[in-house]
């Protein structure tokens, strides 16, 4: 288990008021990072990371490769804990709630803090037992009924309904890529979570299936707080409200995607965005 230790005490940190420097809004943060440090072992990863994001958002996080944006995607629903040799301190909140507290039950957290991957990874089942399996976990549903109308509704959210509605039964694993992604939308879905975070979830796909998950993106922030990680500039531009730039493991700036692409504050940023390196 990882040792994890969320050492800066509330009165030291700023609190998610959405008044720091890269708050977008006057509304309250959905998640506030403030002062994350991030170590494998001696190598720090993330350094002294202040960050909110706002709700019904899409907050895309761009930067170099290896700049650690996996890495703080990774302590929003605490993934970082099933890595042995990774520490993490500082304090980062949930609507408030420190998700560090260890007496914050993870597997809660994990259902209100979903995660799509880079590689589509469906389970070995059937496409309605993909979708049935967390809600059945989490006891969701509370009955055969309840159930299938989660499945049903996950699946259309996920703009997939149509394609698999007379096929449910066979594996998820015989979709296409694209499909397989949605599903994978539509399995974090399932159990109501808050927020969803992405990590280059088209990085696997071809540009329609690609444009697909775009277009689903963006609808599904308006009940979701979205997190996504690309490498990919132009599709941080189309999908996100709002951008935060990373390089060598320090958030160098946040703020409406538009001022990032057009009117960046640092030098850092605009030697990316213009492709100067990364
Ligand atoms: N499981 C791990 N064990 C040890 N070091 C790791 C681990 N995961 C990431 N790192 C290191 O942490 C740093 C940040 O990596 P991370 O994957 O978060 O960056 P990234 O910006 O997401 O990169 P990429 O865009 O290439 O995916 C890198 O130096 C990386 O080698």
């Amino acid at each position: 288990m990882a040792e994890l230790q969320a050492t800066a005490a509330a009165t030291e940190i700023p609190e998610a008021t959405g008044a720091s420097p890269d708050a977008g809004s006057d509304q309250p943060a959905k998640i506030a990072a403030r002062n994350v440090n991030v170590f494998y072992g001696t190598n720090q990863a993330l350094k002294d990371i202040d960050l909110d994001l706002g709700g019904n958002e899409v907050t895309a996080l761009i930067g170099p490769s290896g700049c650690g944006k996996s890495t703080f995607l990774r302590c929003l629903n605490r993934m970082n804990d099933v890595i042995d040799i990774c520490r993490v301190t500082g304090r980062i909140t949930l609507d408030g709630e420190d998700i560090y507290d260890p007496r914050l039950d993870v597997v809660q957290l994990r259902a209100r803090v979903g995660m799509v991957f880079q590689k589509p990874n469906p389970f070995p089942k059937s496409i309605y037992d993909n979708i049935a399996y967390g809600p059945r976990i989490h006891g969701v549903a509370n009955n055969k009924e309840e159930l299938e109308e989660i499945v049903v509704t996950s699946l259309q959210r996920a703009g997939l309904w149509n394609e698999v509605k007379d096929r449910l039964n066979v594996p998820g694993t015989g979709l296409s890529g694209g499909q397989q992604q949605r599903l994978c939308i539509a399995r974090a879905i399932a159990v109501s979570p808050e927020v969803i975070l992405m990590d280059e979830p088209c990085s696997a796909l071809d540009p329609i299936a690609t444009a697909k998950i775009e277009e689903l993106i963006d609808e599904l922030r308006g009940n979701y707080t979205i997190v996504i990680v690309t490498h990919n500039m132009q599709q941080a531009a189309r999908v996100s409200q709002r951008t935060a730039f990373f390089h060598l493991g320090e958030m160098v700036e946040a703020d409406e995607t538009e001022a990032i692409f057009t009117n960046p504050k640092d030098e850092r940023t605009l030697g990316y965005i213009t492709g100067r390196y990364g």
